[in-house]
């Protein structure tokens, strides 16, 4: 292992990254607070700047993926599409398999000038989530309890509201609703036997009411659905934890744009054409696993600097406030201030800690472990 490995493996460099993702996002959080009163006088313009900076969070995660971990992400996609991309609203529909599958797909929305932007149909349980889920609040990211009888009304209201929404965005649903493990793959299979369904290997059965609300809801202001499935090389199952130590992964995503005119407005039609979708993605993925490749070229979608120049400069902007107070706690502070800093540097460690569990699919929800619902 090299120096530069070792260093990156190294638990103070983890904590550091912790702290300034911490200390930037509670107060981007706060500035995201203070746009409140520009809500009532200019809407569009609270909007535009609250994706600015939702941007200053979310391309940290990128800068950690791209730039600290090193990790290449490759777009498979029709080049004739591709200048479209950024440049219209979209509804992503992506496999839900793996842990830092929401970092690569932030990584290509920070490719294509919409990470700011970027939209979800999220677990409401993420909505607590200190940094990210108050930053989603100011979004306007759409939550959801997954339970249809409650979400119906809540979910296509917020859809509603982005009809007017003034920046470029693409709308991520996971339409599997959780994700994959072999017994929750296992119990959709089970629902899909009953449902007189075809089987699928590499995917849970997709929950279809939400993407049926999205498309209703969207239609005329999105003008595209993404297919996109996402793999990563050497049959990799890459972590957040692997990431922060500065593991490197290779991610491939095939891209599809499905016109939004062509997918049908009744519900149970619309219910059947996200059921063939899904059968084709699992083709996709098997092809992946047999040939290491997706259909289609290869398209360049280069990094941009950004994400890394927004890490510096907040590192900077926290860690020197940081090192200040450290240096007079060490010179001039009494044991009990000691012990007060510890304890509050080991409390947002345990936050931080708690935030990348999250992500972990050992510690997942049971949505999804019965077969007549929730679990
Ligand atoms: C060029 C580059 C392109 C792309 C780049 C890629 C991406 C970038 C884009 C954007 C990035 C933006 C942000 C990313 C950042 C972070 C996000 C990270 C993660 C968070 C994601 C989540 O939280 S996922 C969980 C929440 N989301 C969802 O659940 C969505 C899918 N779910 C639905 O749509 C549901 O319908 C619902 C939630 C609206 C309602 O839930 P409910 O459970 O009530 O569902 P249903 O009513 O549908 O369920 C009942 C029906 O399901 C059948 N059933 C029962 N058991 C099962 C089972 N085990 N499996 C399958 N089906 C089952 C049941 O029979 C019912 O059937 P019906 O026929 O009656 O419908
Ligand atoms: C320097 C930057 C460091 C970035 C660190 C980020 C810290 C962690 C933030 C996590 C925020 C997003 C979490 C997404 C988690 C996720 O993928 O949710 C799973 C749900 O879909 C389904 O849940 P489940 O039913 O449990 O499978």
């Amino acid at each position: 292992m090299g120096l530069v490995e070792l260093l990156k493996s190294h638990i103070l460099c983890h904590l550091i990254i912790g702290y300034v993702f911490l200390a930037s996002g509670l107060l981007v959080n706060l500035l995201q607070l203070c746009t409140l009163p520009l809500w009532w006088f200019n809407k569009q313009l609270a909007r535009t700047v609250n994706c600015r900076l939702g941007y200053c969070i979310s391309s940290q995660g990128v800068a950690l993926l791209d730039w600290w971990s090193g990790t290449k992400c490759t777009l498979y996609t029709d080049p004739k599409d591709y200048p479209m991309y950024g440049k219209e609203n979209g509804i992503v529909v992506l496999n839900h398999n793996f842990e830092v599958d929401f970092l690569c797909g932030w990584s290509f929305c920070e490719r294509f000038g919409v990470l700011g932007s970027s939209k979800v149909l999220v677990k409401k349980e993420l909505a607590y989530m200190p940094v990210i889920g108050w930053m989603w609040y100011f979004l306007e990211i759409v939550f959801c309890k997954r339970k249809w009888e409650e979400d119906r009304i809540a979910v296509a209201q917020s859809l509603k509201r982005l009809r007017d929404y003034p920046e470029n965005f693409w709308f991520l649903l996971f339409c599997e609703g959780t994700r994959f493990t072999a017994q929750k793959h296992q119990i959709s299979m089970e629902v899909a036997e009953k449902k007189g369904l075809p089987k699928l290997k590499h995917h849970l059965l997709p929950r279809t009411k939400g993407f049926w609300v999205t498309v209703q809801n969207l239609r005329g202001s999105v003008v595209a659905v993404y297919d996109s499935v996402l793999n990563f090389r050497n049959n990799e199952t890459p972590t957040l934890l692997g990431i922060l130590s500065g593991k490197k992964y290779h991610a491939d995503l095939y891209v599809r744009r499905i016109p939004l005119e062509s997918i049908p407005e009744g519900e149970a039609e619309c219910a059947a054409w996200l059921h063939k979708l899904y059968q084709e993605k699992d083709n996709f993925q098997e092809e992946y696993i047999q040939t290491g490749r997706f259909p289609g070229p290869i398209v360049s979608s280069p990094q941009r600097p950004w994400p890394l120049v927004n890490w510096l400069c907040w590192s900077v902007l926290v860690l020197y406030p940081l090192g200040v107070f450290l240096v007079s706690l060490v010179s001039t502070g009494s044991t009990l201030s000691i012990l007060v800093s510890v304890a509050f540097c080991s409390a947002a460690s345990l936050v931080f800690r708690w935030m990348i569990g999250q992500t972990e699919i050992s510690r997942g929800s049971g949505y999804g472990n019965k077969g007549n619902n929730n679990g």
